[in-house]
């Protein structure tokens, strides 16, 4: 393993760590990766339990989800992180979680296509966003275990103007950032902001 591999490896590491002690990786839930170059990633491996992952949990993929080793098998929605740095270049880091305010808001939403957020301070950490007086689209595309459909279903979201993370309707997030540190305030700020939703909407978590 190279050392920035290593290293990114030990960030994703220390990310998932702290993502499932606050409850965002139920079950073996959710999936991580960072981009290596321009035509492979590091991604975590199908099934592993994201709240102890160890270097021996990720495995490389070429950027059409294939393993560049054969033998192991990759997130079950490697197809989603591709997308994701295929068409946004700027793209290093992709990271999918299952929290509550994810699942239920998202369902919620999935008819209107998005859910808008407005008005908060909180919006200033996503990347671009200079006032609280913004409002931000966050695409809701309903769920199916056919990656290339659910591909299919957000990729028109990719025509727009930026934007850094959308949610699968009763399933989950997938945010991402121009580095690790970034994708990880993006996916803060979007839980931040989807809680506030579901508070003022009188969901409980
Ligand atoms: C038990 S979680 C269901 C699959 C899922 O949504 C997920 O995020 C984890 O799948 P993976 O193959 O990446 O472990
Ligand atoms: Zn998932």
């Amino acid at each position: 393993m190279t050392d920035r591999k290593a290293q990114l490896v030990d960030e994703l590491i220390r990310h998932t760590g702290e993502l499932a002690r606050a409850g965002l990786t139920p079950a073996t839930s959710s999936n991580f990766s960072a981009r290596l170059d321009d035509s492979r990633c590091v991604i975590t491996v199908s099934g592993r339990d994201k709240g102890r992952l160890t270097p021996d949990d990720f495995m490389d993929v070429d950027m059409d989800g294939k393993p560049v080793e054969p033998g192991r098998v990759s997130s079950a929605e490697t197809l989603l992180h591709t997308q994701i740095y295929r068409l946004r270049p700027e793209a290093s880091a992709v990271l999918h979680t299952h929290s509550l305010a994810q699942t239920l808001l998202s369902m919620r939403h999935e008819r209107a296509g998005y859910i808008e957020l407005a008005g908060y301070e909180l919006l200033k950490a996503l990347h671009g966003i200079k006032t609280h007086d913004a409002r931000v689209r966050v695409p809701v595309v309903p769920n199916s275990q056919d990656m290339p459909a659910l591909c299919a279903a957000i990729e028109p979201a990719f025509a727009d103007e930026p934007f850094w993370g959308y949610l699968i309707a009763g399933h989950g997030l997938y945010a991402w950032g121009r580095d690790l540190a970034e994708a990880r305030r993006h996916l803060d700020a979007f839980e931040f902001l989807l809680t506030a939703e579901m508070t003022k909407l009188g969901f409980r978590a």
